[in-house]
């Protein structure tokens, strides 16, 4: 086991003043001389605990609004000095200055102060300087010194100089937290400053920087022999990643990027929807006039495929949605919230992972890798791509009635949800028959149709992209299909309407498409 290094000398200077007084209530008894800016001195000495103010030791005051308090020799020779060199040890003696073996700092809330809308000026002002130069200096040093940058951690530095210090070990994995924290730290500052005080033309940032942390190892990846982790994201709206499992086995990797699709389907709708996700694509989607209907009406699409299926919700899990959600062979389900004694009756089954995440946020850009980079899009916005009706051109039969025009609409944003090229049959505020990921066309209308079976007739379509040639919608057409909803803009549209216009089928064009690959 490795030597431990006691503490003596610790430096403290933390925003956060979360347990802070037992902290230095807690070095003092372990006989540690505490030295301190501004206001954390203020409060280690309102707990009656002696502290040493770094003004009184650097000679020089904090000044210019606490832009600058320990940006001196003093404190930084006092955080970098090489305990284990002889020179060093000289040097110090010779200058007047004492080693720290312990420094505690947290930073200004940068990140906090931008999500509260504050302006430029409030943005800069908590931008911290010298938090973050004793945080690296101390990481640099940690032969030397313990870095720590959590008050979640104050109980184990207790503990450890109680125990006669840390091990160099020990001292290593503090220096790589304290290394994290200001890269993370200076990413959200770079990506601010870039996105935000400084924005070029582009309608991309020319620089872009996340930091994610590991919340979990997976039993494996999307097959056995691929080991996995789950990442959450150091910014932006809380998701899927930071769900909190009410019940059931762990998650895995596959229940993962299916619940993540489910979502994506059930909130593409305002009413009560639900979807039923296998292998990232939907065996059923539908809007009800409650939770539970719209969930009977989503697996009666496909109740096969249903088996083993991600179910998400974009309202609350009412306890009849449980108690029919517990009859069926079930991976996952995932909502914004349960009723209560939903949990209760979904708990039935032992296996079934129960999640409750935060309702999905749709704007903003998506980032997908690529071998030696990476792609980013604006995410596939419903409001800027047709979804608005009273936009569409009729192109063919005769024009919808509220009935038929309610159902084109949902076939439109469902058929969103399924991965190219997608046609989606529907019928009342249901998908009956879903073709999807198929290399052509003309076989997702195929699949479609065959899924749908007897209930092809009578249904309406959409397709997430236009039709080439006129035989993909002859297969709908002929199964009695009686509206279409398509982007239109192939060259060939004129057949296409023709065929339509020949089997007296409404056709809508919505001017935009919706590949989802
Ligand atoms: N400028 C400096 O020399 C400086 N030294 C420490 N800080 C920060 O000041 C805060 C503590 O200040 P106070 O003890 O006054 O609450 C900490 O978040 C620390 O990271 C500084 N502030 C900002 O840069």
């Amino acid at each position: 086991m490795s030597e431990r290094k006691p503490v003596r000398r610790a430096l403290l200077s933390v925003y956060d003043k979360t347990g802070l007084a037992e902290l230095a209530a807690g070095l003092h008894d372990a006989g540690v001389e505490i030295v301190s800016t501004g206001s954390t001195a203020a409060t280690i000495a309102a707990a009656g605990v002696p502290v040493t103010k770094v003004e009184d030791l650097t000679g020089f005051p904090e000044t210019l609004d606490g832009r600058v308090k320990t940006l001196h020799p003093r404190i930084h020779a006092g955080i970098l000095a090489d305990t284990r060199r002889p020179e060093h040890l000289d040097q110090l003696a010779d200058l007047g200055v004492e080693a720290f073996e312990l420094v505690v700092v947290n930073l200004y809330p940068f990140t906090a102060t931008v999500a509260a809308g504050a302006g430029p000026d409030e943005c800069v002002e908590q931008i911290d300087i010298g938090g973050p130069s004793m945080v690296r200096a101390a990481a640099k040093n940690h032969p030397s010194v313990a870095v720590v940058v959590d008050p979640a951690d104050y109980p184990a530095v207790l503990a450890a100089v109680g125990s006669g210090g840390f091990t160099l070990a020990e001292r290593a994995r503090l220096a790589a937290r304290g290394f994290r924290h200001t890269a993370a730290y200076d990413v959200a500052v770079a990506g601010w400053t870039t996105s935000v005080l400084a924005p070029d033309e582009s309608p991309f940032p020319d620089w872009v920087a996340g930091t994610w942390e590991r919340t979990a190892v997976l039993r494996y990846g999307e097959n056995p022999h691929q080991p996995a982790a789950l990442y959450r994201s150091g910014a932006g709206p809380a998701g899927l990643a930071q769900a909190a499992q009410l019940h059931g086995k762990a998650m895995s990797y596959n229940n993962y990027t299916d619940a993540d699709a489910a979502r994506r389907a059930a909130f593409d709708h305002s009413a009560p929807a639900v979807a039923v996700i296998k292998h990232a694509n939907p065996c059923g989607i539908a809007i009800g006039a409650d939770i539970a209907e719209a969930h009977r009406k989503a697996h009666a699409c496909d109740p096969q495929s249903a088996y083993g299926g991600v179910i998400a919700t974009n309202g609350e899990v009412s306890v009849a949605m449980a108690e029919q959600v517990a009859e069926i062979f079930t991976e996952v389900i995932v909502a914004p919230g349960y009723a209560d004694g939903a949990v209760e009756v979904l708990a039935r089954k032992a296996n079934l992972r129960v999640l409750r995440a935060e309702p999905l946020v749709g704007a903003g850009v998506e980032l997908r890798p690529i071998s030696g980079g990476a792609l980013l899009q604006h995410r596939d916005d419903l409001t800027a791509a047709g979804d608005d009706s009273t936009r569409w051109t009729l192109v063919a039969g005769p024009a919808a009635d509220p009935d038929m025009l309610a159902d084109l609409e949902f076939a439109w944003r469902a058929c969103r949800a399924v991965k190219s090229n997608a046609i989606l049959l529907a019928r009342d505020g249901a998908s009956v028959g879903i073709g999807m990921g198929q290399v052509n066309r003309v076989d997702s209308c195929r699949l479609a149709v065959a899924r749908a079976g007897d209930r092809a007739a009578g249904s309406v379509a959409a397709s997430d992209a236009f039709f080439p040639f006129p035989d993909g919608p002859q297969i709908l057409l002929d199964a009695g299909v009686r509206a279409i909803v398509q982007p239109g803009g192939s060259v060939r549209d004129e057949q296409t309407v023709a065929a339509a216009q020949a089997a007296g089928v409404t056709m809508y064009f919505t001017g935009a498409r919706h590949f989802a690959h």
